[in-house]
């Protein structure tokens, strides 16, 4: 027997519980399908969402059933003040890496006509962030997945920064230009490979394994960049990675051994964890 709309939210709810997803999402997942926000609905009643009651039912039926991302299903995130497009080709832009931006936007205030280079850019989250942050810099987004390139092709053009955002295809630094940059950021894939099993379903079976799998002890591309970005940097350029909860000892180590870069420091999240590692090019290296 059909149900009333209201029974489907109060359904849901016990689901979520059921299945461990956190109850935020189904208001989310409201406001998205009908645009109406937590308060409208509770004082609409039942009839508030019973025009969109198929298609909140079909939804939430793919959320539980297939553990399918509600970013994906909606094919929309939210992130700092952004509503980015993404799709299973990109990452799901996390909390966490905002202080990328920050760190940047931070350094890059002072310098003129910044130029900023995003690898790995995914779904241009960065990219977008801090063009949008930085009127004057130009920022380069580097990725290697083609497709992964059209959703960040078309979150730039969104928001109006096509002539500020250059969109590159390729292997880190090889698609970008010679001059030096000011600032290199980026969100690489870090986790280790045996650990990709035991992720939640949601992130093991959606998200891209190209922007998760760091290797055997998920460092191999953040290797490879610190071994590249002094070359692309001018004397006291920054270069910020993001890390994985535990490793930043580590990232911090590979960088004070190498003597191209010096102040080495890192930036913790809100659970204290060290989550962004942050250093300046002290030369260019050959
Ligand atoms: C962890 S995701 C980060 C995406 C985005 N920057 C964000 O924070 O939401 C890592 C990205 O690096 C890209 N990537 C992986 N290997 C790469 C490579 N060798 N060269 C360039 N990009 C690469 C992946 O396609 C993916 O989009």
């Amino acid at each position: 027997m059909r149900q009333p709309a209201d029974g489907w939210r109060e359904q849901a709810l016990a689901e979520a519980r059921v299945h461990d997803i956190d109850a935020a999402e189904i208001d989310y997942l409201i406001e998205a399908v009908t645009g109406l926000d937590r308060l409208r609905v509770r004082l609409g009643g039942p009839q508030a969402l019973e025009a969109h009651r198929e298609k909140l039912a079909a939804l939430w039926r793919r959320r539980i059933e297939e553990a399918m991302p509600l970013q994906y299903l909606l094919g929309t995130a939210h992130w700092r003040d952004l509503q980015l497009q993404v799709n299973p080709a990109v990452l799901i832009p996390r909390p966490e890496s905002e202080a990328l931006v920050d760190v940047a936007v931070d350094f890059c205030r002072s310098c003129a006509g910044a130029r900023v280079v995003d690898l790995g850019t995914g779904s241009g989250a960065i990219a977008v962030a801090v063009a949008r942050a930085l009127p004057g810099a130009t920022v380069w987004a580097v990725d290697a997945s083609e497709a992964a390139l059209v959703v960040a092709g078309a979150n730039i053009e969104r928001y109006g920064l096509s002539e500020q955002v250059h969109l590159l295809r390729g292997n880190w630094f090889v698609p970008l230009p010679t001059q030096p940059f000011d600032a290199v950021l980026s969100n690489p894939p870090y986790i280790p490979s045996a650990e990709i099993a035991a992720l939640m379903p949601e992130v093991r079976l959606h998200e891209p394994l190209s922007a998760l799998d760091g290797g055997s002890d998920g460092l191999d591309a953040v290797r490879q960049i610190i071994a590249d970005a002094a070359r692309h940097l001018r004397p006291g350029g920054i270069l910020a990675l993001e890390v994985m909860a535990g490793q930043g000892p580590t990232v911090v180590q590979l960088l004070a051994r190498d003597s191209r870069y010096g102040c080495i420091r890192t930036v913790r999240d809100w659970a204290g964890i060290e989550r962004i590692v942050v250093t300046y090019a002290w030369a260019r290296g050959s």
